[in-house]
């Protein structure tokens, strides 16, 4: 079954497409690229002259996620994908530019990338974290996972921060998603 163009099941990513037509994005930045799921996913809700960065440390990844990009019809003009690291990436990115910030890379790394996040949003700006339930290892006290730890920290970073208001969605392995206030 079909819903527009995006399979029922993948909840998250149908998700990512009604938050970026909430906020009639424009600038989006993706932290793993993948295979383009979720950055198609994305740029179906963007406003037409919307553009997504999209970072991911495999090219062939970056390959893949172009050919699905094109293949569904978007335009060169629509996307950036930029291969590297995130951590190297980012902080080459311009503050408060940015409506959206989709985080889905590497697990250790998301304190990182929510740090990047709270620099490169305006305000009114969605940061969106996946993997937030971490297949219910999260909430489970007794896990100390290295990937489990640091996903809790990256949490409890965007819990304490007075300029983001967040919601935990339960949709696939949950949706962390924050609102950037004016609030420091
Ligand atoms: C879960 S996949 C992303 C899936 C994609 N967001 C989607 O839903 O279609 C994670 C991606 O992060 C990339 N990645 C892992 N560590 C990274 C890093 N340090 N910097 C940038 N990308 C990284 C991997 O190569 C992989 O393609």
């Amino acid at each position: 079954m079909e819903l527009g163009a995006i399979p029922v099941g993948h909840g998250s990513a149908q998700l990512l497409t009604v938050l970026a037509r909430a906020i009639n994005a424009k600038a989006v930045v993706e932290v793993g690229t993948g295979a383009g799921v979720s950055g198609l996913a994305m740029t179906r809700g963007m406003a037409p002259d919307g553009v997504l960065t999209s970072i991911d440390l495999e090219t062939m990844n970056q390959s893949a996620a172009r050919e699905a990009f094109l293949a569904a019809g978007l335009s060169n003009r629509q996307f950036r994908l930029i291969a590297g690291a995130a951590t190297d990436i980012l902080p080459n990115l311009r503050d408060a530019a940015y409506d959206m910030v989709f985080v889905d890379a590497d697990k250790l790394e998301y304190v990182e990338y929510v740090a990047q996040a709270q620099r490169l949003l305006r305000v009114g700006g969605l940061l969106v974290v996946d993997n937030a339930l971490w297949h219910n290892k999260v909430a489970d006290e007794t896990n100390e996972d290295d990937e489990t730890v640091i996903i809790r920290e990256a949490l409890e970073v965007i819990r304490e921060d007075d300029g983001l208001i967040a919601s935990l969605l339960p949709v696939s392995d949950g949706l962390l998603v924050a609102v950037k206030t004016d609030t420091q």
